[in-house]
């Protein structure tokens, strides 16, 4: 049978703020290509179908490596078939979304139009791309060669702009910034990255559908370092190092677009050296690892002796020397504190960076749960209307504003209440008697990393979780949100009881957080007990599994209904992490949707002093 595509119930809403596609030039997507997750049967239907071709293809680290056949270009009969894998004109299967890229040709499209492509004779309906070959038109016109004051005001001792020109740097006088071009995995330049040299702000422009990186290092050789800033990569490239390409990430570690990684298949293994600045990207690299292959992926742990190679080469390290060092992303199944050391060397020495990303709006969050981690499951109780969507919208907001990137899944309101709900939060008051500011906040609102999937209603649990790994996967999602748990129950084919459909619902779902490394906030309704007693974490539904599988529990209990002067509240009534129990007063502002302490005290300063104008 054959699945929808994946990313159909996904609604992007935001594109990344650096990340400029389709630009300069019309990349060929193929127009009925939607984003789609791997059918398995349409996998094996090609690989079968190569073999009948006698097609030689590659089982690759991520994608499978075969000759292009999507055009004119590269159709020769079988035999010379070779040819086509020696001159480059390959094409890429991603084997986790089978989405096919042809950096050739600059073309993207799904596996069943490549079906057709390689079919013999080609079947009636199949419109073959146009060959062309892609054409990245700078937006930096005036490039010049690297002048010795650009060098010098990089201010990296003993670099001299020759090393620079020699690693395909260019300088841009007028706007004062490095340049470097971006090359797919059929090295041809699909975008460029800038280093502002004043504030060390770094920019990428691409144009193409295949997602370029910037490596330097002869084809031949195996292994890579992979760095996450030009700063990095400078002072590593200009090393020379004899046994390893450096590769800069486009996009730091924000996310990775699943179209670079055909231009890092030829490596055998690949080092992990990052720069840790924001804390939302501390566990970067294991999820990047997961994505370009675990068993690949070396990592050098950052802790004093051994940080980034800009700061080390500041500090006068021995860079060759920390390299040696680096160990295996994937410890083996039973191991030793000696190779666990760096790890825990690495994680005391940072800290607040392990601790996770920091609310903005709930300071006592960051005290009680001191911050938001991948890997974990919280779950979000509260009586019937007490805020639970409207909390976890705020929730959810704020991390987004620092780059958590979030799926949520809202069946019981639809996505537009829930959009407009956020967008309220976003800006502080509603919109509806301010029309006219709509664009602008709309426009800004765009820029966070939100997506959401389209279900709702009743959901069984395996397209869901589909979905969600598909994004977990192409958008580099962290936070996802189910909104609320009992929609997904009552529609599996198991007809038990529900309270085991329940626990199965939420082991799946832990066991998700933990192989993804994605934080999974679990929206659910309590059991029905007596208005006037509190919440407990007993109060869960279902059975205690719920409450022993999750990391975090946090209950909203409304005193309101109770007292007359009774509260609302968050109570932190689990918290794995740290230890700390407590509860945080929801104070409710209407007009934002918020329950922030910042937002309403910021709000009471503004409305003590009255603007000028
Ligand atoms: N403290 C509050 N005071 C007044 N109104 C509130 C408060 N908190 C939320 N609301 C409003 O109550 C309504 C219901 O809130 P929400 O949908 O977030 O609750 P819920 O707990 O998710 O509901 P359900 O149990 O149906 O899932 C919303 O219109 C919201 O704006
Ligand atoms: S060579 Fe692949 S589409 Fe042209």
């Amino acid at each position: 049978m054959r699945r929808a595509g994946l990313i159909k119930p996904l609604l992007r809403i935001n594109k990344n703020k650096s990340r400029v596609w389709r630009e300069n030039y019309a990349t060929q997507v193929d127009a009925n290509f939607a984003e789609c997750s791997l059918d398995p049967k349409e996998y094996v239907d090609f690989k079968r179908q190569l073999r009948q071709l006698n097609l030689p293809h590659k089982d690759g680290h991520t994608c499978l490596q075969l000759e292009c056949r999507l055009c004119e270009r590269n159709r020769q009969p079988a035999a010379n078939s070779q040819k086509g894998v020696d001159q480059g004109l390959l094409a890429y299967v991603n084997k986790r979304t089978g989405a096919v890229i042809c950096p050739s040709c600059d073309v993207k499209t799904s596996l069943a139009n490549a079906l057709m492509a390689y079919q013999l004779p080609t079947p009636v309906g199949y419109r073959r791309p146009p060959q062309c070959q892609p054409h990245y038109e700078s937006r930096f016109p005036h490039l010049v060669d690297v002048t010795a004051e650009a060098c010098e005001a990089l201010g990296i001792k003993g670099l001299k702009e020759d090393q620079l020109n020699a690693i395909g740097a260019q300088w841009e006088p007028e706007q004062q910034l490095l340049h470097f071009r971006l090359r797919n995995a059929a090295h041809q330049v699909v975008g460029e990255k800038v280093l502002h040299v004043a504030d060390r702000r770094e920019e990428t422009f691409q144009g193409s559908s295949t997602s370029g990186l910037l490596i330097h290092g002869g084809g031949n050789k195996s292994k890579a370092v992979l760095v996450s800033n030009l700063l990095d990569f400078i002072v590593l490239a200009t090393q020379n190092i004899e046994s390893h390409c450096t590769v800069c990430l486009p996009y730091e570690l924000k996310t990775l677009p699943q179209e670079c990684l055909p231009g890092l298949e030829r490596f055998k293994e690949l080092v992990f050296w990052l720069h840790y600045d924001a804390s939302h990207s501390w566990d970067a690299a294991r999820a990047f690892a997961l994505k370009m292959d675990e068993k690949r992926c070396l990592l050098i742990r950052p802790t004093e002796t051994e940080p980034a190679p800009h700061l080390a080469l500041r500090r006068r390290l021995n860079l060759r020397h920390i390299l040696s060092k680096a160990t295996p992303v994937r410890h083996k199944a039973i191991t030793t504190f000696g190779a666990m050391r760096n790890d825990i060397l690495s994680e005391l020495q940072n800290i607040e960076k392990v601790n996770g990303v920091k609310w903005k709006r709930f300071p006592v969050l960051n005290k009680l749960l001191k911050g938001h981690r991948r890997g974990e499951l919280t779950i979000l109780t509260g009586p019937t209307g007490s805020g639970k969507t409207t909390f976890m919208s705020e929730y959810s907001l704020d991390l987004a504003m620092q780059g958590v990137s979030t799926l949520w899944g809202s069946f019981e309101i639809r996505n537009t209440r829930l959009a407009a709900t956020l967008l309220r939060q976003y800006v502080g008051y509603p919109l509806d008697d301010r029309l006219q500011e709509f664009n602008h906040w709309a426009g800004e609102f765009e820029r966070l990393p939100l997506y959401f999937m389209t279900f709702h209603g009743q959901q069984p649990l395996k397209p869901v979780l589909e979905a969600i790994e598909h994004a977990s996967y192409v958008h580099d999602v962290m936070h996802v949100i189910i909104d609320n748990l009992q929609f997904m129950m009552g529609v599996s084919s198991h007809r038990g009881d529900k309270f085991w459909e329940q626990d199965s619902i939420i082991a799946a779902f832990r066991a998700f957080a933990t192989k993804h490394n994605v934080h999974v906030t679990l929206v659910m309704h309590p059991r029905k007990e007596r208005q006037e007693d509190e919440l407990t974490t007993s109060s869960v539904f279902g059975t205690a599994k719920a409450t022993q599988e999750a990391d975090n529990v946090l209950i909203i209990q409304d005193k309101r209904l109770t007292s007359v002067r009774g509260k609302k509240y968050l109570q932190i009534a689990k918290n794995r992490y740290s230890g700390d129990l407590g509860i945080m007063p929801l104070e409710f502002d209407k007009d934002a949707l918020s329950y922030s302490s910042q937002i309403h005290s910021a709000k009471r300063k503004r409305e003590k002093t009255p603007s000028e104008t």
